[in-house]
């Protein structure tokens, strides 16, 4: 690993801010505002079950990985028009970009709005213009991924699939999130050879409440190239050997981990364990309108809660360009900008 300049602790908050990353775990349904909520409730004139702004904040609080998702699957059913889903998308490639975020591949789902009555193409089109305008008008790239929902069948999710195919080009990847257990990723071993088969990069959740063998049959029978989360895979040596040989990537969220009580507190997060013992862990914010925070936020917490330094800063930057799907001159370039900036920073 590259050896970097220390830059001294009171200056990591400025550094951290600054880094260049790529976020490579983000909800798009999750980054929606409550100000955005209940702006396009009141623009496709629905009414939400919550008073205003503070009463729908009051509600997240969450025990579990479900508890989330049941508050926010109701916020989802504000989204009906292609011009809602750029909005939201927007919102969060504005807030990406001042986070310096150069790079983002971003999670969405279509069986929860086709749930809703809302098309495939209305959902797909609003994300990809948002997505294409950001690079010209923010400097950020942006990819998308499907993810299907693990609650439901494998015959849903090639539904799904089917109905994304005429956007293929508008796909980097497919995922797999919703309710982990009891629901292990072999489920949907067809559905991701698929989805390999048309060419999409493969991801999906394992090891965030469930056990390390989600992790181990999401590698090997859905063939993923990153695990999202993947938390629990300290919990098995010999896991841990195999992803650090195989350079496997673990897109971890900390404070989703703290909201969802995956660990009691922050100082108690076993990022820096990961990075100790060779993991290409990476920072990201899963859920930032449900969760107190966007990337930036994630790092800053993450680092005062566990001690970490300007060396883990450098080489979780490091490891989301390795662990993106961006080309290897495009990731060269963004480790040519991290490198520069420990070089230049005051
Ligand atoms: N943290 C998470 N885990 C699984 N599915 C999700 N969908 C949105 N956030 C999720
Ligand atoms: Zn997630």
């Amino acid at each position: 690993m590259n050896t970097v300049k220390p830059i001294p602790a009171h200056r990591l908050p400025d550094l951290l801010k600054r880094l260049p990353k790529a976020e490579l775990h983000m909800h798009i349904e999750g980054s929606l505002e409550p100000e955005l909520m209940f702006a396009l409730a009141a623009r496709n004139g629905l009414s939400l079950p919550y008073a205003d702004v503070a009463a729908l904040k009051k509600a997240y609080v969450f025990g579990n990985l479900q508890e989330f998702l049941d508050v926010y699957h109701a916020g989802t059913q504000v989204l009906r028009t292609e011009q809602d889903f750029y909005d939201m998308t927007w919102a969060y490639l504005e807030r990406a970009a001042a986070d310096h975020v150069v790079h983002t591949e971003i999670f969405f789902d279509t069986q929860t709005h086709t749930g809703h009555g809302v098309d495939t193409d209305t959902v797909i089109n609003g994300l990809h213009r948002a997505c294409v305008d950001a690079r010209s008008q923010l400097g950020i790239s942006a990819g998308l991924i499907l993810c299907f929902l693990r609650h439901l069948s494998q015959a849903e999710a090639f539904e799904a699939l089917e109905q994304a195919t005429p956007h293929l080009d508008k796909l980097l990847g497919v995922g797999l999130a919703s309710s982990e257990l009891g629901h292990p990723p072999e489920k949907f071993t067809e559905v991701f050879a698929k989805a390999r088969q048309l060419g999409l990069r493969l991801v999906a959740h394992a090891g965030e409440e469930g056990p390390p063998a989600y992790i181990w049959s999401a590698l090997d029978a859905l063939k993923v190239e990153r695990i999202d989360h993947g938390v629990q895979a300290l919990k098995d040596p010999a896991l841990v050997a195999r992803l650090v040989r195989e350079q496997i990537p673990l897109t971890v969220c900390p404070l989703s981990n703290l909201k969802l009580c995956v660990f009691p507190t922050l100082a108690q997060h076993n990022l820096g364990a990961m990075l100790q013992a060779g993991l290409v862990a990476t920072v990201n914010s899963d859920d930032p309108a449900y969760f107190g925070g966007y990337i930036n936020e994630n790092f800053t917490q993450t680092f005062a809660a566990l001690g970490l330094s300007s060396q883990h800063a450098y080489q979780l930057a490091s490891n989301s360009f390795e662990a993106s799907f961006i080309d290897a001159s495009a990731k060269q370039a963004y480790q040519d900008r991290l490198a520069e900036l420990f070089e230049t920073f005051e």
